[in-house]
């Protein structure tokens, strides 16, 4: 899996269970005459393709909220004595992930640290950054694309493009996130280190940067490492870092409440997955509740399953494009959220609320509360991505058994031994924290803490392989199940396309997924009679099957000159 982050093998499980038929022996050819001129336009959209099929990313949550009032971040910091702020640029949760634990960090080094999200700041007030002494500006941001912004930093990027701001007097640094698989490695990270230099700012600390193709992690940890003591030495305060409580959010469990004010999986307003009640449009916060027109296995023999999915959205208003990618909200499986919840001995009916302690936080609660445990798990956080090495940490304070908590302690260490460890007993071994639970049978954390310190579920993103002119009313999803057996003989399935496959309408069941679309740059060329070849490494053939529907289309329409396409692995049957 050319690209693949390493380091994060529950995003490499999706990955595989994503979309795209997914594999290098998966290549479709259809040829018509010269293609040479196209070939970098399907190369370069190929890549993006590719890599959604890699990691499945979304749009930020804070992508669609209007800048709020108090954007004002210098006068926050002030108010609460706070001299450190983490800026981050972040599409899938990383970068974000990164900035929560600089921020919680800097406490443990006697200062005091606030995430902020570009989108909702006024960046033009960083100047006034030099008022606050002995202050850091830390900015967390990923690189997408051809080295894009991510869509929350996009307006940040266009403030130091103008670059007419002066920043004298403001002391920085920069983690760039990237993956070294593309060409335009960390652009972002590189460009935003380079702007704050040239518009006056004092870099505080060496520029750092994140390869999601390598180990992120540990690329990620040795740079905060290194940055803090630096730090400490230019405010002239002791390196030394505390152990002090990192806890986030406070646990509220509810006796009494009204079931009908419990959230149940929506992503942002109570009540809006109602089928029949959904009001348009439709999108990351306010997704469409799209019923399975169709849902069967293209494959008939082997082990092998792929999924051709028909999403129903009439009267939702949404449009799509070939080449469009649809997002949909998975359920973690029930079966792994049962044993979680059994390993930790709680209440899967418990009704929680989790609330951010500090109040000046913009982010009151990790995920929409209150809700029962059962719900947060199957909905809101990620149970089977890799935990990284901040998890390993804190949960080794709930470890009573002294190896095992040792083997937690020296896995979340800095020390070369503890960094291969953790890529062997953790990477390679693909433990999530289920199994990792199971293997260290002492360590209890309390859930509400684990809520708190798992990711946050994500959307996962199909290409759609339908063309909206053929299809106007449904989206096709081609998906391959993902499931693998790893290491310790346990078998590891993908979360989405095995949520999926169990919801094949029968017998008068329905089912209905909370979907919307986002937008790609991946599309035909714009005259019809230019002649493409169609190579689908890693991506599968997801996107060309809307892409030949759309052409068989433009051929009834009489646009362009009769044509054929060569199926060189065809255990996929397209039509033509
Ligand atoms: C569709 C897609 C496009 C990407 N484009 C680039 C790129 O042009 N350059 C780069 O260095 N990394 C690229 N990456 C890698 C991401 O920057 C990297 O995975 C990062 O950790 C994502 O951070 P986030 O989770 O905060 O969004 C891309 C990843 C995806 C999924």
């Amino acid at each position: 899996m050319d690209g693949a982050p390493e380091m994060v093998e529950a995003a490499a499980e999706e990955v595989a269970g994503e979309p795209l038929v997914g594999t290098l022996d998966l290549v479709l050819l259809t040829l018509l005459g010269a293609v040479s001129v196209y070939y970098f336009f399907i190369r370069n959209s190929t890549k993006k393709e590719d890599n959604a099929a890699l990691k499945s990313f979304t749009i930020s949550p804070t992508q669609l909220t209007p800048r709020p009032t108090d954007s004002n971040f210098i006068s926050k910091m002030k108010s609460s004595g706070r001299n450190v702020i983490v800026f981050y640029g972040s599409q899938t949760g990383t970068a974000e992930e990164f900035a929560g634990r600089l921020a919680k960090e800097a406490t443990r080094y006697g200062m005091k640290g606030m995430v902020a999200d570009p989108e909702e700041c006024d960046m033009s007030e960083l100047a006034q950054l030099g008022e606050i002494e002995n202050h850091l500006a830390i900015f967390c941001v990923a690189t997408y694309g051809e080295g894009d912004p991510t869509d929350n930093a996009q307006e940040f990027y266009e403030f130091l493009q103008n670059g007419e701001e002066q920043l004298d007097g403001v002391q920085y640094t920069v983690f760039g996130l990237g993956n070294k698989t593309y060409e335009h490695y960390n652009a972002m990270g590189k460009y935003v280190d380079k702007r704050l230099a040239e518009m006056g700012a004092k870099q505080l600390f060496e520029y750092g940067m994140g390869d999601d193709d390598a180990n992120m992690e540990d690329d990620f940890i040795t740079w905060k490492d290194a940055m803090w003591p630096k730090v400490c030495e230019a405010f002239g305060i002791d390196a030394q870092a505390q152990d002090i409580n990192m806890k986030q959010y406070k646990l509220t469990v509810h006796e009494d409440y009204d079931p009908t004010r419990l959230f149940t999986g929506e992503i942002a307003r109570l009540n809006s997955l109602k089928v029949g009640s959904q009001r348009p449009p439709f999108d990351v916060k306010n997704p469409f509740m799209a019923e399975i027109g169709i849902n069967r296995e293209l494959f008939k023999s082997g082990d092998r399953n792929c999924l051709h999915i028909e999403l129903d959205i009439e009267g939702s208003r949404i449009r799509y494009d070939a080449g469009d990618h649809v997002a949909i909200y998975p359920n973690n499986d029930q079966g792994l959220v049962t044993r979680l919840i059994e390993l930790v001995g709680e209440d899967a009916k418990k009704v929680i609320t989790l609330t951010n302690v500090d109040e000046d936080s913009s982010k009151k609660h990790p995920f929409p509360c209150p809700c029962t445990y059962h719900i947060a798990l199957s909905h809101y956080v990620d149970i089977t991505a890799l935990p990284r090495t901040h998890v390993l940490k804190e949960i080794a304070e709930y470890t009573t058994d002294n190896k095992e908590k040792e083997k937690l302690l020296l896995m979340s260490g800095t020390s070369e031994g503890g960094k291969a460890e953790y890529q062997r007993w953790v990477v390679q071994d693909v433990r999530s924290i289920v199994h990792i639970l199971e293997d260290l049978p002492s360590c209890k954390p309390p859930l509400d803490y684990l809520c708190e310190l798992l990711p946050r579920l994500q959307a996962r993103y199909y290409s759609i392989s339908s063309s909206s002119k053929l299809y106007q009313n449904t989206i096709h999803v081609t998906a391959n199940v993902l499931k693998y057996e790893t290491p310790t003989g346990r078998l590891n399935k993908g979360v989405c396309t095995t949520y999926m496959q169990t919801l094949k309408p029968d017998n008068g069941t329905k089912y209905h997924v909370p979907i919307f679309v986002r937008k790609s740059q991946f599309r035909l060329p714009s005259k019809p009679q230019t002649p493409i070849l169609m190579i689908g490494p890693g991506t599968g053939i997801a996107p060309f099957r809307g892409f030949i529907q759309e052409r068989s289309i433009q051929k009834e329409e009489g646009k362009n000159r009769p044509w054929q396409f060569v199926l060189i692995n065809n255990d996929l049957h397209l039509g033509s």
